[in-house]
């Protein structure tokens, strides 16, 4: 069977991710499509051994940094990737292409095709991942049924997203031309796909973002993809990458890992859902709030944090968040500034991280890309193999460490209301189910 490769040694795809929790999306999506998938935090050493893979993951934090430092880290992570044979290269951003106008997608998407793609071939930008509910449509972006600038997105405290037009918002951040391909073109299947590409690319557009309603348009860009050094996009086209491969082989040994043992949520995202998440959790078991503001006016806030949790652990799940409501985010900005208050939470809730795994949870779910890659450095932990997904986006993950930690990095408005309820103790699950933001 000529189309079904059986596994080899060989890691047909790397992606470079912006950030840890996207990260995670973009490794259970890959683990549910039947790859065998290793995510590393930060960019791995030479000397790390990582055998018997289809895809390596690096998850970085540069979604929120000065964007010459974002190049130079996704350059460094290329690559490593490269070096390690890797044969496709993903940069992965968020469905909800989370940037300012300085970047940093485009910056990063520019840098990575002037070393790995070959003069006068198109780079694809597609952020819809319809299992999320993020589509694109004209190039507009939806989340659910809200335009991205009218969905809870607009609030975000570090990368408000206040346009919907996916070529306006990476022309902004990007010297090469823009340009689109519509559902039409990808339901006429792959051969219209890639001469639209052609056509645009001759036309000397250097990204196009491509329209994405559903499953079916992820499969036919994916198949029209094969042979492109670099994709970009959300996790969703890497589902239609994937589907292009259909390996068979062994499920990874890491999908019969049973997260097990004291439990406990840390949130620092401040997302609609992330919130939601929250108040269905306070109904059954203790919560404990981080307020920014109070630290920086000198309370213990950490070793209160760790007293509740001390006393609690035994009984069930904790939680312990910083995450609030809109208006209270601008509250604490405007009284610290906003990347100051960023970073007293992010550097509170991973030293209250730190002292929960002391106390002895083995099971940490950690709400927040940003707060997951300032929560993951500090715990040292460096390399996790990829469990099944909870629901779409969200994994158990191994972590390659002393303790035996699984850690669940949840993406901002990922999961329904009850995922901090049931996500526990995760086995064995049917179908994925649709959920994500509305
Ligand atoms: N109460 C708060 N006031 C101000 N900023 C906060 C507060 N709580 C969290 N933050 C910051 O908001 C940001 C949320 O981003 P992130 O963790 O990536 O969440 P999400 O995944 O929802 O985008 C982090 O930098 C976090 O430190
Ligand atoms: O693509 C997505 O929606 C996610 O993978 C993602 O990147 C979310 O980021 P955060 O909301 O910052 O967790």
């Amino acid at each position: 069977m000529p189309d079904t490769p059986t596994k080899a040694n060989v890691t047909w795809l790397g992606v470079i991710a912006d950030d840890y929790t996207g990260a995670s999306d973009v490794a259970g999506t890959l683990v549910s499509a039947g790859m065998r998938v290793v995510q590393t935090f930060g960019i791995p050493d030479a000397s790390m051994q990582l055998h018997d893979v289809d895809c390596i993951v690096i998850s970085l934090k540069t979604r929120s940094v000065p964007a010459a430092e974002a190049v130079e880290q996704s350059l460094a992570a290329a690559r490593a990737l490269k070096s390690r044979g890797v044969q496709q290269l993903y940069f992965k951003y968020c469905s909800t292409f989370d940037s300012t106008p300085e970047g940093n997608i485009g910056p990063v998407a520019d840098a990575l095709r002037e070393e790995f793609v070959p003069a006068g071939m198109i780079t694809v930008v597609a952020p819809g991942t319809p299992a999320l509910r993020r589509t694109v449509y004209n190039g507009v972006l939806f989340a659910g049924t809200d335009l991205l600038q009218e969905s809870s997105m607009r609030h975000h405290p570090l990368t408000p997203m206040t346009d919907s037009n996916v070529p306006r918002l990476l022309q902004a951040q990007s010297s090469n031309p823009v340009g689109h391909i519509g559902y039409g073109a990808i339901e006429a299947g792959v051969s219209a796909v890639r001469s639209e590409l052609d056509t645009l690319g001759s036309q000397g557009a250097g990204y196009a973002v491509v329209d994405t309603l559903n499953d079916r348009h992820l499969a036919v860009l994916g198949a029209a993809l094969l042979d492109h050094p670099l994709v970009t996009g959300g996790s969703g086209l890497v589902g239609g990458l994937a589907a292009t491969r259909r390996f068979r082989g062994q499920p990874d040994p890491a999908h019969a890992a049973r997260p097990s043992g004291p439990a406990a949520v840390v949130a620092g995202s401040c997302s609609e859902m992330t919130n939601a998440q929250i108040r269905a959790f306070r109904e059954v078991y203790p919560c404990f709030l981080v307020d920014p503001v109070a630290i920086a006016e000198g309370r213990d806030v950490v070793a209160e944090a760790l007293m509740f949790a001390k006393e609690n652990l035994p009984g069930g799940p904790i939680l312990i968040h910083s995450s609030a409501s809109p208006e209270e985010v601008l509250k604490a900005q405007t009284h610290l500034g906003k990347d100051r208050a960023a970073e007293i939470t992010e550097g509170s809730l991973s030293a209250i991280a730190e002292g929960l795994v002391g106390l002895g949870c083995r099971q940490l779910i950690v709400a927040g890309g940003e707060t997951s890659g300032a929560v993951v450095r500090r715990l040292g932990i460096t390399t996790a193999r990829v469990g099944k997904e909870v629901t779409p986006g969200v994994p158990w993950l191994k972590t390659e460490t002393d303790t035996e930690l699984s850690i669940l990095l949840k993406s901002g408005n990922l999961g329904d209301p009850r995922l901090f309820l049931h996500a526990w103790d995760h086995g064995r699950m049917g179908p994925r189910p649709m959920t994500g933001m509305g």
